[in-house]
Formats: structure tokens, C-alpha cells, sequence
């Protein structure tokens, strides 16, 4: 008998033909899983679903949607052993892109049918989920103003749109960082705390690379003294995500911590894995090893290779230990 599939489908997410889409997806799985479909409602919405389906006793569930509905499933498979499928069809597909995932959905059905399972961490913020990253500050305001319409004219170009807008008239703020090592005090522009992020989330790129797998947040402080040094700092966070090379410019910093908490003056908005939440403070827990999530074959064998290379990023890790100790120092 085929394993059983419990695919929760948001209609509404991207700017895609949902029906056709779900009838694509419905018969490119249908071949291996014996399926139960749930569509969100604005009454039913997928953590909800997620539930149901875990309650029926689901081992594996599939999501198909945007990052929020990506997100609100995780909700539900926290310290369970339920393995995640993802299908992205939304604007953004952060989750997609940071697993590399592809947002095709017929090569996203393959990896579903062939794909490898991948432990990966899981971080809570103010104790809800967290897959992706935490925005304190300008990310959050760029979102907030990406509304629903122009997501639909522009796609995932409405985001730049907004940022550029807010770029124009960027806050300032000062910020308490207090992690298991140390606390410090600055004045920033943004502050990301992330578990995992593509290289589309541009003010998540202080590191050469976020891991994972590493059971550790990576914390990237952007602090600029003007607008021309916030371009600045963008461009750089920009190489830095594309290169894999640690973002290096003076009000840019990185380091890496199993628990953060962030508080601000004036409060300052948040947004957790795109969707807003509310104000800081904001306390961010990494939970390691906490879904098993379908990737593709390549993502895993390069996950494999990573732990091969364990040695060397202790030493960085040891590295960024030292700088963060002597940064507190001075702060
Ligand atoms: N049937 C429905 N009708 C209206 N809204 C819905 C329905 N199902 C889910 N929603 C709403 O969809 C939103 C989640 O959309 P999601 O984030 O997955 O897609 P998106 O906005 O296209 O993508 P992205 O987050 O990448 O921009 C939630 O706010 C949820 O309330």
C-alpha cells in the first residue's frame, strides 16, 4: 500500500492558477502517496490544518504555499518526528530558496518523490516558530509595507520596491544584545537574528554562510551613520550573500549565539520568518536538530560535506567568539 501524504494547499498564495496547480501537484504525487488534501480558509488556516493532519497520525506532510503558510506549518511539527515537504508557489519562497528547494512545481514534486530527509534547527522567538530569520527594525518596515497588491503586479521585486522607499528615510535606534556570552549596547538600523536565510534576505549576510545545522543563530547588526552608508551597507551585505564571504565593513557586525535577546529604544517592529509580529523586545531560542524537512539530493550530500569540514568551523567559530568578546569589551 502506498505511504500516506497530507498535503495542506494555501489557493490563495503567489500568483499562480491554483487550480491547475493543485491538479499538478495532486497527480505528480499521487503516483507513489496515497493523499489527503486540506485547503487553507481565512477560518482554517494551515497551522490549524497542520494539527488536524498530525492528530490523524500524518508522518509525512507535504505544504504548499508562500513563506507564511511554509511558517505556520512548522508550528506543528516542533519535537515531533513528521517530515516536512515543501511545494513554494508564493512571492518571496525564502524557506524554498534558503533549502534549495526549487520553486518549479513539477522539480518540486520530484524532490518530494526522491528527495533525501535533512535534520535541520529550529529556533523560537518570543516562543513562536521560527524556521528562517527574526527583522528588528528596517526589515520589518519593508515588509509592512509590501502590501498584497503590489506582491501581485510585482512579485518578489515589490520587497525591493519597499526597501528602497524605507531606505529613504531609515530609523535609528539603540539596542541591548544579551546572548549566553556576553550583552552589548549600539545604535542600528537593523538587527537579524537567523537560522537559516537565502541569500535574498540581504540583511540576514553578515556571516560567509549561515548554517542550518549548527545549532547556533547568526545575529548581523547594520549600523549606518547616513543614507549614502546604508547603500553601502546593503551593496556589501549583497557581496556578501553572493560570494559567501563575510560581509566587511565597519558598521557590520556578525556573530553567532544559541540564544539572543534583543531589546530596543524606542521598541521597534518585528518580523519573524515575513510575517509582523508586533514590538521588541524579542527573546530567540535555537532549537537544533528539530525538523526533518525533503531536499534535494545535492542539498544533502553538500550538508554531509559540511560535517566533514567540522574541524575548520570550529575554528571560526572560535574566532568569531573572540571578536564578540572583544567587542563586548569595548561597548
Ligand atoms: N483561502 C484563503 N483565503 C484568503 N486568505 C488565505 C486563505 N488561505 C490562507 N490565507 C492567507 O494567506 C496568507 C499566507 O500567504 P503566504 O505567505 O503563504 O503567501 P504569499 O503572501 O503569496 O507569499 P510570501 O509570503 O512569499 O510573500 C495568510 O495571511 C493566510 O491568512
Amino acid at each position: 500500500m502506498n505511504q500516506k501524504l497530507h498535503l495542506i494547499f494555501n489557493p490563495v498564495a503567489g500568483q499562480g492558477e491554483a487550480e491547475a496547480e493543485l491538479s499538478e501537484i495532486c497527480s505528480a504525487l499521487q503516483s507513489k502517496f496515497e493523499l489527503t488534501v486540506y485547503q487553507t480558509t481565512p477560518d482554517e488556516e494551515a497551522d490549524f490544518l497542520a494539527h488536524k493532519a498530525v492528530e490523524q497520525g500524518a508522518k509525512l506532510i507535504v505544504v504548499s504555499g508562500g513563506d507564511g503558510t511554509v511558517s505556520s506549518v512548522t508550528s506543528a511539527l516542533l519535537n515531533s518526528d513528521v517530515c516536512l515537504g515543501i511545494i513554494p508557489r508564493g512571492t518571496a519562497n525564502a524557506f524554498a530558496k534558503a533549502l534549495s528547494i526549487p520553486e518549479n512545481i513539477s522539480a518540486a514534486c520530484e524532490v518530494i518523490l526522491s528527495g533525501s530527509e535533512q535534520k535541520l534547527d529550529m529556533a523560537l522567538c518570543n516562543d513562536r516558530p521560527m524556521l528562517l530569520l527574526a527583522g528588528v527594525g528596517f526589515e520589518a518596515k519593508t515588509i509592512e509595507r509590501t502590501d498584497r497588491e503590489a506582491k501581485n503586479k510585482l512579485g518578489s521585486l515589490a520587497y525591493l520596491v519597499s526597501g528602497l522607499r524605507e531606505l529613504k528615510d531609515f530609523d535609528r535606534f539603540d539596542v541591548k544584545i544579551e546572548t549566553e556570552s556576553g550583552q552589548m549596547q549600539t545604535t542600528a538600523a537593523a538587527v537579524t537574528v537567523a537560522n537559516a536565510a537565502p541569500a535574498t534576505s540581504v540583511l540576514a549576510q553578515g556571516p560567509d554562510q549561515i548554517e542550518v545545522d549548527d545549532g547556533l543563530l547568526d545575529i548581523t547588526i547594520v549600523a549606518p551613520e547616513s543614507i549614502s552608508d546604508a547603500i553601502a551597507a546593503s551593496y556589501e551585505l549583497l557581496r556578501s550573500a553572493i560570494t559567501n564571504d563575510h560581509a566587511q565593513l565597519e558598521n557590520i557586525g556578525h556573530f553567532r549565539a544559541k540564544q539572543v535577546k534583543i531589546i530596543t529604544q524606542p521598541p521597534q517592529k518585528v518580523v519573524l520568518d515575513g510575517e509582523m509580529i508586533g514590538q521588541t523586545p524579542i527573546e530567540v531560542q535555537c532549537l537544533p536538530n528539530n525538523l526533518t524537512v525533503l531536499v534535494p539530493e545535492s542539498t544533502a550530500s553538500e550538508t554531509a560535506e559540511k560535517f566533514q569540514k567540522k574541524s575548520t568551523r570550529v575554528t571560526l567559530a572560535n574566532k568569531m567568539r573572540d571578536w564578540w568578546q572583544s567587542w563586548t569589551e569595548e561597548a
